[in-house]
């Protein structure tokens, strides 16, 4: 065959995927316009992700499973932008983590706000100047992001649906010389994730400079060349800043955990789901082993707890978050639920990332 031929078939292809795409937008209008009579809420982040794990046993293995993840999420978003437009906020300026897990989740068309602070984000939701907000939640090798724990805590929404997504770190820097680096600005849990290479290049005595996101870094580190940044590859590349080295990550299993936030958000029962909560328990000798044990006997897996101090409070007292496995609708999770209503707050029940 000649390149021609070949281009032909490609190019008859695209055509047949365009005109299956065009039909399977007629088909989403017509579940838009029932759920629209329904009041039910167009974003169906368990329903996204039974699509996505049927087709992954139908492919031939010509495309992997993340594969045809990224590609359905992006026919989804578009789909959904087509119904009705949604507007996003997400830990910015553009190019932070974050703002890839966004793009991942709600595609390229949405309308995004880039806003300096994880609890920006939370106020946007929360006043409803957008419908999502994504934030990061914790790292495998780092641990978790103090911030959006405290401003779940805090805020009253709803957690729609959790994003995990591999990381990899670069050092930017408009320096020529890697000794002219005196300052490293990053994100507080960036510079875990990468101790073993900044334990290696640089002197002990380096000044590590946190700021709210490894895109902002950048920002600061740019015009500076004694300045440095730990941030995202692409977020080097949209501010202009030249990468000096690339996968500088302590583990090449580091991967993130993002969380899409909205107001008053339940998803449906998947079977394979998380909820989270959040218990504040009594300050009184083994509150928490019996509200554990009533895990136990629901048989109920716990994936999370993390104790967090409560703020505003004299003398040393905490709550606790907590991810397990089930549903808020399953009835043993329901039952649980219900005998600690005082204590716990509910922060979403949804179909687990993988
Ligand atoms: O700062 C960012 O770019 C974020 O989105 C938070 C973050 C920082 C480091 C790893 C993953 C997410």
């Amino acid at each position: 065959m000649t390149l021609d031929e070949i281009r032909a078939q490609i190019d008859a292809i695209d055509s047949s995927l365009l005109a299956l795409l065009e039909q399977r937008m007629d088909w989403v209008k017509k579940v838009g316009d029932l759920k629209k009579s329904n009041q039910t809420l167009i974003y169906r982040p368990e329903r996204e992700k039974a699509i996505i794990e049927r087709l992954s046993t139908l492919s031939e293995g010509k495309l992997s499973p993340k594969a045809i993840e990224a590609i359905f999420l992006e026919i989804f978003a578009v789909s959904r932008h087509h119904e009705m437009p949604e507007r996003v906020a997400y830990l910015g300026p553009e190019g932070s983590f974050t703002h890839q897990a966004a793009e991942s989740r709600f595609g390229t068309l949405s309308d995004y706000v880039a806003l300096p602070e994880i609890r920006s984000v939370f106020e946007a939701v929360s006043t409803e100047r957008v419908r999502f907000g994504v934030v990061p939640i914790e790292n495998n090798q780092a641990g978790s992001v103090v911030e959006t724990i405290d401003c779940l805590s805090e805020f009253d929404l709803h957690i729609a649906a959790e994003h995990i997504m591999p990381i990899h770190f670069c050092l930017a820097s408009n320096s020529e010389k890697i000794q002219d680096i005196k300052r490293i600005y990053s994100k507080d849990i960036a510079f875990r994730q990468c101790g073993k290479f900044l334990k290696e290049m640089f002197p002990p005595d380096i000044t590590l400079v946190p700021v709210a996101s490894t895109s902002q870094a950048v920002l600061q580190a740019k015009d500076d060349k004694h300045s440095a940044a730990l941030c995202a590859p692409v977020a080097a590349k949209i501010h202009l800043v030249p990468i000096l080295f690339e996968n500088i990550e302590d583990s090449e299993l580091n991967q993130t955990r993002f969380l899409i936030l909205a107001k008053d958000f339940e998803n449906q029962l998947s079977g394979n789901d998380t909820t989270s909560i959040i218990a504040k328990l009594p300050d009184t000798p083994g509150s928490l082993a019996r509200f554990l044990d009533d895990f136990v006997q629901a048989g109920i897996s716990l994936s999370k707890i993390e104790s967090r101090p409560l703020k505003g409070q004299s003398g040393f007292s905490y709550q606790f978050i907590i991810d397990f496995e089930g549903h808020k609708e399953q009835n043993h999770v329901k039952a649980l639920l219900k005998k600690h209503e005082n204590h716990v707050k509910w922060l979403g029940s949804f179909v687990k990332s993988n």
